[in-house]
């Protein structure tokens, strides 16, 4: 398969397994997150997956995540591309916060708002609309002309950033975009077209029970 997009939120890190909100602070991950990182790995390489050059943010989670998935593809490395673009939405003054304690002070509604909306950012921080208009001309600029030249591409990033990007991707509405949630490691698989349209979408989850290692 070319032109094939794929998208991996990081494995769980330390902070989501202490429900705190994290943005752009930089926990690493957890002995679950690197157990979900070689699943990925594991997952996509038995899809037959094979990738050109991979992107990651600036942050550790997300690098480590990707480390691990291309090492259990194997072969040669492909070239890895580190940008900040990607970095996760910048949480403001609720990074550091257990979300919890912030729904205590500040109430559920609020935090749903500052967590899913659109367009609401939390105090000092970045909200979905603000992530995107980083997120989406880093993608049209660096990330898409390798997946129109037919490349497969393998983006390694964050919760709020890739949502972003799958709003971008998908189309969706700020409403549509309320109710997708990136499960830890789960690789979202793209085939675009010519012009970027998703031709074909899958989401690879993890099933419980399996015995072949993956
Ligand atoms: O930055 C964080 O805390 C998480 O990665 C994502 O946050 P969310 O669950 O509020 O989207």
């Amino acid at each position: 398969m070319t032109n094939t997009l794929v998208l991996v939120r990081h494995g769980e890190s330390e902070w989501n397994r202490k429900n705190i909100f994290t943005g752009i602070r930089n926990p690493d991950l957890t002995d679950k997150g690197l157990i979900e990182a070689v699943w990925a790995g594991r997952v996509l390489k038995a899809e037959g997956l094979r990738f050109d050059i991979a992107f990651t943010s600036k942050l550790k989670r997300a690098q480590h995540t990707l480390d691990i998935i291309l090492g259990e593809i194997g072969g040669e490395l492909p070239p890895i591309v580190e940008d900040a673009a990607i970095n996760e939405r910048d949480y403001g003054e609720l990074s550091g916060l257990n979300k919890d304690q912030a729904r205590d002070r500040w109430g559920e509604e609020q935090v749903l708002e500052w967590r899913r909306s659109f367009d609401t950012p939390p105090p000092g921080g970045e909200s979905l609309k603000d992530t995107a208009e980083r997120v989406v001309p880093y993608y049209r600029e660096h990330i898409w002309p390798h997946v129109a030249a037919g490349k497969n591409v393998l983006v390694a990033a964050h919760g709020n950033s890739l949502r972003a990007l799958i709003m971008s991707l998908e189309q969706l509405s700020s409403q549509e975009i309320l109710d997708r949630e990136l499960a830890t490691a789960a690789p979202q698989v793209y085939r675009l077209d010519e012009l970027g349209n998703v031709a074909e979408y899958r989401e690879l989850v993890r099933s419980e029970g399996r015995d072949d290692g993956i």
